[in-house]
């Protein structure tokens, strides 16, 4: 069943199109992401799913109400954090959760706040002041707030922007977990690759106001993938590059530098070296598929530079591959 049927969503500023034309549905129970770079139309389409702004054009139908003919009711069925801060320091999490169950109409809200904190593991922090909780400690109890009114779906804003890698980490369990525990379905912008990656059933990605390709991750890398091999020569000897093309794609040869788009870059690695000459390598990268390389194909971003050359990974690299 889909929770989510978002179809040719649309929200202008004026004559700027921020999104254009967006289509994807989310069934129930899924974590789904949508993916992109600043700018690109994420907040934006999240503001619209939640009854945020106004919809411009098209419409999302959200456990089967519309959002543009009844946004208060959609309000109701779901949670949002956002990468702003929701909490209020000055008040304790017992109070921060009391205004949120005041706000929604949420009946009862002490049971449930009393069992979110304890699964969140900061019940005997209740009566501790926001302010005082750590970046962790935070996060959780926006996620209790989100939870409180049992709602069947989450929307989530950049979740993880700003975090350090131990505290991302942590928030990206505990978002598993309540997808797991609390079957709610979880819609995420990010644009963090690896977090989609590691989190996401589905994704879209969105750049400049566009969907641009849907899928699982793995298919996504599967499509649009593909390692890269990147080789600085010493020189470029005549038929090298044709040499190449029966290798992988050719995508970038200047100034002596190549890079050649393959599917395993170590299935490949040693006919490219015998076609290059292996004393006529100055560098050699190997960059493998992930969400990263398909956005660069989709997107036609330029190759980062070669870094230094690095003889110990090099003959690290050989060596597996003559394995
Ligand atoms: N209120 C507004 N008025 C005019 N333009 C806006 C407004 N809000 C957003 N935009 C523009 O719409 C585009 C999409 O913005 P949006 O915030 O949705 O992007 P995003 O993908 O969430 O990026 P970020 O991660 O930087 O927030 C941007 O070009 C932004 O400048």
């Amino acid at each position: 069943m889909n929770i989510v049927i978002a179809k040719n969503l649309t929200k202008k500023y004026g004559d700027f199109v921020a999104v254009d034309h967006i289509s994807f549905e989310i069934e129930k129970g899924e974590i789904y992401g949508l993916l992109g770079p600043n700018g690109a139309g994420k907040t934006t389409t999240i503001k619209m799913l939640t009854g945020l702004t106004p919809i411009t054009e098209g419409d999302a139908i959200i456990a089967g109400i519309s959002v543009k003919k009844k946004p208060r009711e959609v309000k109701k069925r779901i949670g949002w954090i956002s990468s702003e801060v929701i909490l209020d320091d000055e008040l304790t999490a017992w109070e921060n959760l009391e205004i949120q169950a005041k706000l929604l109409g949420v009946k009862n809200w002490r049971e449930k706040a009393d069992q979110l904190l304890e699964y969140f593991g900061i019940k005997e922090f209740k009566n501790r002041k926001a302010g005082k909780f750590s970046t962790g400690m935070r996060k959780k109890l926006e996620v209790s707030m989100a939870l409180l009114h049992s709602p069947e779906i989450i929307f989530m804003d950049e979740p993880t922007i700003g975090l350090d890698v131990n505290t991302r980490a942590s928030l990206w369990n505990l978002i598993k977990q309540i997808n797991r525990d609390y079957q709610v379905t979880i819609l995420l912008t990010t644009h963090y690759m690896e977090e989609a990656d590691m989190l996401c059933n589905r994704i879209s990605i969105i750049n400049r106001g566009k969907i641009i390709a849907q899928g699982t991750p793995e298919e996504l890398k599967e499509k649009y993938g593909g390692d890269l091999i990147e080789i600085e020569l010493k020189e470029v000897k005549d038929g090298v590059i044709s040499d190449l093309e029966s290798v992988g794609k050719v995508i970038k040869s200047e100034d002596k530098k190549i890079a050649i788009k393959v599917g395993n870059a170590e299935e490949v690695l040693l006919k490219v070296i015998g076609i290059v000459g292996q004393n006529n390598i100055k560098s050699l990268k190997i960059n493998k598929s992930s969400l990263d390389t398909v956005f660069l194909n989709l997107t036609g971003g330029s190759l980062e530079e070669n870094e230094e050359f690095d003889a110990r990974r090099f003959y690290a690299m050989l060596r597996r591959a003559r394995r």
